[in-house]
């Protein structure tokens, strides 16, 4: 089955100029998102950077987007996302930003509208917690953290 929906997306004053997020294959699961930076930022090994896109969104509750790191600048530059997978709350209606971290031994410098990371939308169930004083029984129990063998 396939879940369609309507997401509306604001460039944000000062932002006319950027890029939408864009799907780079037909069938890709996320839109690469863009750097909306003035000039080239340069991420030292070890230093993090909180790099806006310029855009804000607004789409329905139950769905969120997850922010992912892109593996080629990963592999080949040592650059990811420090909190990954981000999460964008439906009702967040702030500018996207993305947090980067250099992991990697050598400096890297993004340049404006350089693809930095990508979203990825998911549908998100609704849950109701319901407090008990005790849970049912399960055949693993509390075993966990390697429980099952290596
Ligand atoms: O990579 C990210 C992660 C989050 N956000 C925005 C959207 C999200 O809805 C909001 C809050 O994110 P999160 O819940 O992860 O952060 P928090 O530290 O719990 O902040 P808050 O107290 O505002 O929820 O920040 C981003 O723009 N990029
Ligand atoms: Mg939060």
């Amino acid at each position: 089955m396939i879940l369609s929906y309507f997401v509306q997306i604001l460039k944000l004053p000062g932002n006319e100029n950027v890029n939408l997020p864009r799907k780079m294959s037909e069938q890709a699961s996320g839109y690469d998102l863009f750097a909306a930076i003035e000039g080239d930022l340069t991420l030292a090994p070890g230093a993090r950077a909180l790099v806006p896109t310029g855009i804000a969104l607004a789409m329905p509750g139950g769905l969120e987007a997850q922010i992912r790191p892109r593996s080629g600048l990963a592999l080949k530059h040592g650059i990811t996302c420090l909190n990954t997978p981000g999460t964008i709350d439906a009702d967040y209606r702030g500018e996207i930003k993305v947090l980067l971290i250099n992991l990697g031994q050598e400096p890297v410098t993004i340049a404006r509208n350089e693809r930095i990371a990508q979203m990825v939308f998911q549908a998100v169930p609704s849950v109701t917690m319901v407090e008990v004083e005790e849970l049912t029984d399960t055949e693993r129990g509390a075993g966990g953290f390697g429980h099952t063998g290596k």
